[in-house]
């Protein structure tokens, strides 16, 4: 048999796969042609079968799927350490909002978005859901680097630089939807900022646009106490109840946080399937409490996990949350068996992937997704003795372990350096963001 043309064959140590069987295969090899996986191989076999275009060797590393950010808000990497060690409403309404209001523009979303997606990148992520200000800035900085993204055609209730109204944020976000909807790196959700921010009428528009455009609906919910005995004194419900009335329960539901959850309200969330985005060192450093994750997996509730921003992490580094869920999960129940190193892989690729409903061709590497890969040297002296890779991804490695991404196909990260971006030039820009924004 003549061999195969293709694009790219990488040959690792370890490929974790992250699939049903949950296989770590050793000495094997990817095939990616079209940005997709056409096949997955013994390498003996590899070389025999396909001609490659290039052909990467990772003698000592595990290739994963890129990791899946499932909540960030991606030019907030500007206001990274504006204000540390506060409660969330004092964080936003005292600084983060007066912040925003004076600085946050177009060019403030574009170097953000650019400064987050290098930091994305050399961290291993393939693909980030965003919400934020002025999406089409954020459509051109990730198309830019060529990281995958979810884009949000947000809302948030109060005037700001970008719009005056609910109507005025809607039809922003949807001209944005129009011009780079059809990008194959992109996808947009409707994000609704929060029960406090939004009104009943809104949210129900979101859900009708949410249907009637296909889209996932991306909006913190339950953060932290304050913000439920705030909504049992403005509606005579907890937010959920409310939110569930307006009919905003459902698979396309990407709840963020999700922090303080009665055992009934988590009956609720996984009769209607809806998705959670666990985000552990924000809510750890917001003091905002514990996601009780181990219960919600014993529901079947999908669990992905994200970073949130740079101003309340202060790092966009998924390993670090893959770590954190994995323990903070063990710490609050007494039991070191939930959340094993497995499970915590699977929160931060297949389960971020479900909840943007691209399980299907994101989250894992099988034959006929798309190459989204995340390649980690496990090398290093403070990575050995490695007897299993799914551990040694857990709790050793982190982002400074990561060497090779690939979106699509496409390499953005070759053994350590950006392709699409440049380190030196977004380091100006941030330092000149700083001063400007110190200065005020
Ligand atoms: C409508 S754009 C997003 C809006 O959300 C703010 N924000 C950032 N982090 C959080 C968080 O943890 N909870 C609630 N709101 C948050 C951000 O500053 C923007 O104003
Ligand atoms: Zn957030």
């Amino acid at each position: 048999m003549l061999p195969h043309q293709i694009d790219t064959l990488i040959s690792a140590r370890w490929v974790v796969t992250i699939d049903h069987a949950s296989r770590v295969l050793e000495h094997h090899s990817v095939a990616v042609a079209g940005g997709k996986i056409v096949a997955i191989l013994p390498s003996s076999e590899a070389e025999q079968r396909f001609v490659a275009k290039e052909h990467i060797t990772l003698t000592d590393h595990a290739l994963m799927p890129g990791l899946i950010n499932l909540h960030t808000h991606s030019a907030m990497s500007l206001l990274r350490g504006f204000a540390d060690d506060l409660p969330l409403m004092t964080w936003l309404q005292d600084h983060i909002w007066p912040a925003e209001k004076q600085h946050v523009g177009e060019q403030f979303v574009y170097d953000g978005t650019l400064l987050a997606a290098a930091e994305a990148i050399k961290s291993g992520v393939t693909c980030l859901n965003d919400m934020y200000f002025f999406p089409q800035p954020t459509a051109r900085a990730l198309l830019d680097a060529r990281l995958r993204g979810a884009v949000s055609v947000n809302v948030i209730e109060f005037p700001t630089q970008y719009a005056s109204d609910a109507e005025d944020y809607l039809s922003k976000g949807l001209e944005a939807h129009n011009r780079y909807g059809g990008e194959a790196l992109l996808q947009f959700t409707m994000a609704p900022h929060a029960p406090y921010t939004i009104s009943d009428r809104t949210f129900e528009r979101m859900v009708t646009l949410a249907d009637q455009l296909d889209m996932q609906i991306h909006c913190h919910i339950h953060e932290t106490r304050a913000e439920i005995e705030g909504s049992i004194k403005e509606f005579g419900v907890r937010p959920l109840e409310r939110l569930a009335r307006l009919g905003m329960l459902s698979p396309r539901l990407i709840a963020v946080h999700m922090v303080h959850l009665l055992e009934d309200e988590m009956a609720q969330l996984a009769e209607h399937g809806v998705h959670i985005a666990h985000n552990p060192s924000s809510n750890m450093k917001l003091a905002s409490g514990i996601c009780p994750v181990s219960t919600l997996h014993d529901f079947n509730i999908n669990v992905g996990l994200g970073t949130d921003g740079a101003a309340s992490n202060n790092r966009l580094d998924m390993f670090t949350e893959i770590r954190a869920a994995a323990l903070l999960a063990k710490v609050a129940t007494e039991n070191p068996e939930v959340v094993p190193a497995h499970r915590a892989l699977e929160m931060a690729t297949i389960c971020g992937a479900r909840a943007l409903g691209r399980e299907d061709d994101l989250g894992s590497i099988e034959v006929g997704k798309l190459a989204d890969l995340t390649a980690v040297d496990l090398s290093d002296i403070v990575c050995q003795p490695c007897f299993d890779p799914t551990s040694q991804l857990a709790y050793v490695a982190g982002r400074e372990n990561v060497t090779h991404v690939w979106v699509q196909g496409q390499c953005l990260l070759d053994n350590r350096q950006l392709t699409t971006l440049d380190e030196a030039e977004l380091k100006q820009k941030a330092r000149i963001w700083h001063d400007r924004i110190a200065a005020r």
